[in-house]
């Protein structure tokens, strides 16, 4: 059996390449030149394997595609007031190159237009790094991102330069308002090289999934940035990734993206997949055309829409029973399993609140939960309390802690490994509410 992922992406390939409509990006004479003919997709999953169709190994310049990992780099460097100080989160509803800021805090909109990613570039290296210290800082970062070393297409790199008087005309602007402490003419350089970094559909796949996988490269291994980066950059790129479309992309595609004028588009399904597509004519918004036909093509057939949220595999309660100790005890077993976030944490209170009579003991069986986030945890560790304050014994089978432990002064519970010390209890014929409704 061959898995019919790859026939999938050449299919829609096929099905999504024509017309090729659009224009390449004519402000930057190399990119102009592109060959338009270009179609490549790819997608990572967060265990490291990467399926493509089409030109996925033909290597074009970064380009705005940098942004959110640039972006993602300064928060980790400098932490998020710092960088929220410089630069806002605020969708602008216009193009990636506008010369303007937020109007009541004199910030740029945020870091995925041009004036915002020139100040989130500068921010790097802490203000003391030469042009070439910050460039290199930002190549690794990149880098350790995609799971191989990048480098710059030197072409890219001086047409772009040649022609850059919108970038420096933004550098300028954030100089005089202070938004950057170095020189213009030095940030437009780095940031220019910054988009120049050479990558292919793979390796933009590959930074996709990274972000998916809450910020662990998984390919490598490697933790790039923490979870709580990438919840901000997703958050951004969600918002702000497309630009004066994001509403629309937002609506009919949504996942978090962003676009470059070479033609690439970067999505991330957190959790799932990292999602890249090249073709480099583009649209009005400068991003491209077959890009996103190709990714509303897969939002629709592989329902990647994120306020599509899949529901709950299966119950959180695995099994609930009552047992009878030979001292005549009656001991509830409820036994949890896969992953507990906040609505499944509230079913499993609300369960016990009701169904407590006669029972001088709970068990609470989380050996065959998957996870536990941070609310179900309090959550939890809130039921054992206060079961504990009703005068009921409780016993946690949780043999990898996840649990939070009482605070001083509260009833603790008592702890097991498994059920051995409850081999011996008969089971009652009486069925919890749950069991009765679940036959
Ligand atoms: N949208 C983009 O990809 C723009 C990046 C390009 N380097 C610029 O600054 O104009």
């Amino acid at each position: 059996m061959q898995t019919p992922v790859p026939d999938y992406l050449q299919q829609i390939l096929d099905e999504c390449g024509a017309p090729n409509t659009g224009a390449t990006a004519d402000y930057i004479p190399e990119l102009a030149d592109a060959d338009p003919e270009i179609l490549g997709i790819c997608l990572a999953t967060t265990d490291g394997v990467r399926y493509d169709a089409g030109d996925a190994d033909v290597p074009v310049s970064i380009q705005s595609i940098s942004k959110p990992f640039v972006y993602a780099l300064a928060i980790a460097e400098l932490g998020l007031d710092a960088v929220l100080k410089r630069v806002g989160v605020e969708p602008s509803g216009e193009a990636f190159n506008e010369l303007s800021l937020e109007a009541k805090s004199g910030r740029p909109r945020n870091p995925m237009i041009n004036a915002g990613a020139l100040t989130t570039h500068a921010l790097i290296g802490g203000g003391t790094a030469s042009v070439e210290e910050r460039f290199e800082l930002v190549r690794r970062g990149l880098s350790d991102f995609a799971g191989r070393d990048l480098s710059v297409d030197e072409q890219v790199y001086a047409s772009e330069l040649d022609t850059a008087y919108r970038n420096r005309a933004i550098a300028n602007m954030l100089r005089n308002y202070d938004l950057i402490d170095i020189e213009p003419e030095d940030v437009v350089r780095g940031y220019t090289r910054q988009c120049a970094i050479s990558v292919t559909t793979r390796d933009l796949a590959a930074m996709a999934a990274t972000l998916a996988n809450g910020g662990v490269q998984p390919m490598t291994g490697q933790r790039v940035v923490e979870p709580a980066v990438v919840r901000q950059v997703l958050s951004v790129m969600m918002s702000c990734g497309m630009y004066d479309a994001a509403g629309d992309w937002m609506t009919t595609i949504g996942f978090p993206a962003k676009s470059g004028v070479s033609g690439g588009i970067l999505g991330v399904l957190p959790g799932q997949i990292g999602i890249a597509t090249l073709s480099p004519r583009l649209d009005s918004h400068g991003t491209s055309v077959r890009g996103v036909r190709l990714c509303g093509r897969m939002s629709k057939d592989m329902g990647m829409h994120i306020m599509e949220p899949p529901q709950p595999a299966r119950s959180v309660v695995r099994r609930d029973r009552v047992l009878r100790a030979p001292s005549g005890h009656h001991v509830r077993v409820l036994s949890l399993q896969g992953t507990i976030q906040f609505s499944a944490a509230e079913h499993v209170l609300r369960i016990v609140q009701g169904e407590l009579d006669g029972i001088q003991r709970l068990v609470l069986d989380l050996r065959r939960v998957d996870s536990l986030n941070d609310v179900a945890e309090r959550m939890l560790a809130e039921l054992v309390r206060r079961v504990q304050l009703d005068g009921i014994a409780v016993t946690v089978l949780d043999p990898e802690d996840r649990l939070p432990k009482p605070a001083a002064g509260q009833p603790v519970p008592d702890y097991s490994p498994d059920l051995a010390p409850f081999a011996d209890h008969k089971r009652l014929r009486r069925r919890t509410a749950v069991e009765r409704r679940k036959r």
